[in-house]
């Protein structure tokens, strides 16, 4: 029986990781950490703690949907401690996944933006869309509930660096993030992510490649945060004894 621990147990995600985990086999949840106070009711059999040590050392893997810096927080206890992490947590900084990096010299780390079966599918379709559809303007547009901090999302993100990559750019030379006043003609190889927020959506994706007399969009939909929880859980049964590294969704899925 494998045992989790889960960070960011009182969050959106972190909660219903906890519920989906009660309907798997073979895997459990021992730990939990928190901030101050868990604020829902658990089994009593699964540890509670403030203390991150004391969280690593009572489960075999963690799964982590937080903020970024709870994320390097947890990051720089496993380096002490280390064990396998599942890391769902996006809007990560630049030192942030240098220490993610680093931490996976010593323990597996499987980094994720979006968990689920159908964006890992959209990064391949557009890649090779990008790689195929020469000339045409690339656009990504995210829509996610209010109550998301990060923008533009981890997702909208990892998809630009597909549609880069496949065009042999480098997104951060070629990412703007918004369009405002007398800005000139649309540059070649610029990629819009662009980020609109709302009510409940739980995560909504497209990617557009637009040509004179003919345009393609790519969209992806998650309808259920589950979606997400089921995603990271199966992720982990796949990475908990696995080699010191850093993993991938698409490695997870063997896509
Ligand atoms: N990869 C994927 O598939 C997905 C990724 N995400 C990402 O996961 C993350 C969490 O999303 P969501 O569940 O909606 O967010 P929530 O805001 O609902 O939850 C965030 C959690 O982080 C905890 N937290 C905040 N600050 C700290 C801290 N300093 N130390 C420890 N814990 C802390 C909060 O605990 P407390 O209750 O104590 O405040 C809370 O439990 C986001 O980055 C989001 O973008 C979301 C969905 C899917
Ligand atoms: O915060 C969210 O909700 C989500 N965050 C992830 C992201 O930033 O890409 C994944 C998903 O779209 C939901």
């Amino acid at each position: 029986m494998t045992r989790v621990g889960v960070f960011g147990a009182n969050g959106r995600v972190g909660k219903l990781i906890i519920d989906d985990l009660k309907a798997t086999d073979n895997i459990s949840l021992s730990s939990v950490f928190v901030r101050n106070s868990l604020n829902f009711s658990i089994d009593p059999s699964v540890m509670v703690s403030t203390d991150i040590g004391t969280f690593l050392n009572g489960c075999d893997i963690v799964i982590d949907f937080s903020l970024p810096e709870a994320c390097e927080s947890l990051l720089e206890a496993a380096l002490k401690t280390p064990k396998p992490l599942v890391i769902g947590t996006t809007g990560l900084s630049v030192h942030q996944l240098n220490l993610l990096k680093q931490a996976s010299e010593s323990m597996p780390i499987l980094y994720a933006t979006n968990m689920s079966l159908g964006v890992a599918l959209l990064n391949k379709l557009v890649y090779q869309a990008a790689a195929a559809l020469e000339g045409f303007d690339i656009e990504i547009v995210e829509m996610h509930h209010k109550h998301k901090k990060d923008a533009p999302s981890g997702t909208a993100l990892t998809l630009g660096e597909s549609a880069a990559s496949g065009r042999g750019l480098d997104l951060d030379a070629v990412r703007i993030s918004g369009r405002d006043g007398n800005i000139g003609e649309r540059t070649k190889d610029e990629i819009a992510v662009m980020a609109l927020r709302g009510g409940d959506i739980v995560g909504r994706h497209t990617v557009g490649f637009y040509n004179e007399g003919e345009f393609i969009e790519l969209n992806h939909t998650a309808t259920s945060r589950n979606t997400f929880s089921k995603g990271a859980i199966r992720a982990a049964s796949w990475l908990v004894n696995k080699e010191p590294g850093l993993y991938s969704i698409s490695d997870c899925l063997e896509l």
